[in-house]
């Protein structure tokens, strides 16, 4: 299928269906933040205003990418939050790159968020739904980000149909500069064992849609069940 594969900067008018890519870290960590628990994760465009919707949501938390900070109850590490009970919880999550990405493109009538921990249900979502070309928003580095390049291509691949090997895809992410200066500690707010948790496919078996709600938009998981093939 004719999928088109950008970065942030290129998006010049909304696309039809959006999945935005960030594998490390942002789409992993709300990966994992479902499966700890976590009822929806509210998409905010700057620090300040994840506190600020922190403030008027009541019990919700915030969560930041870089290093912890004053008011912010988690940082962007899929590893630190591993064990984490966000039972019932709202997070806001702001981060440098997958975050910015997912609100470039809100206004889209279908928007999914994708790592390769939700690759397959991301592809057996778009499937189901026989949703056509898909636009993948490359996130990082202006689109250049070989981790979410790969994944994104992979999911690709898994939308048509094409019973792809995850290796090549996987290998690449593993090499890409972002794991090297995660793995380098080089990155605020992480941990040893972010770049395998970042690297594993189809750990969970939902995919993240996001939505309009309300003058919010709104990431939340939906279950997708596994098909013989695909
Ligand atoms: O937290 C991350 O990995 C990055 C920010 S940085 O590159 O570490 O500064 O944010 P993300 O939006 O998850 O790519
Ligand atoms: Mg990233």
């Amino acid at each position: 299928m004719d999928h088109q594969f950008t970065g942030i900067p290129e998006l010049t008018e909304t696309p039809r269906v959006a999945v935005v890519v960030d594998v490390m870290r942002a789409f992993t960590v709300a990966a994992w933040a479902f499966s700890r628990g976590a009822e929806r994760i509210v998409l905010a465009s700057t620090e300040r205003e994840a506190l600020a919707l922190k403030e008027g949501g009541g019990d919700w938390l915030a969560l930041k990418d870089g290093a912890p900070a004053p008011g912010f109850d988690a940082v962007n590490s899929p590893a630190l939050l591993r064990s984490a009970d966000f039972g019932g919880r709202t997070l806001v999550q702001k981060t440098t790159a997958g975050t910015v990405g997912a609100l470039a493109v809100a206004q889209a009538p279908l928007v999914l968020c994708a790592s390769f921990a939700v690759a397959g249900p991301t592809a057996r979502y778009l499937r189901s739904r026989a949703a056509g070309p898909v636009t993948f928003v490359v996130t990082g580095e202006d689109g250049r980000a070989e981790e979410d390049l790969a994944c994104a291509e992979y999911i690709a691949r898994r939308v048509d149909g094409d019973g792809a090997d995850p290796a090549p895809y996987v290998h690449r992410a593993r090499t890409s500069r972002a794991a090297g200066e995660l793995a380098e500690g080089l990155r605020a707010g992480s941990h040893p064992d972010d770049v395998a948790l970042c690297l594993e496919v189809d750990r969970f078996p939902f995919a993240m849609v996001a939505g309009q709600e309300g003058p919010l938009t709104v990431l939340r998981p939906v279950a997708v069940p596994a098909a013989e093939a695909d």
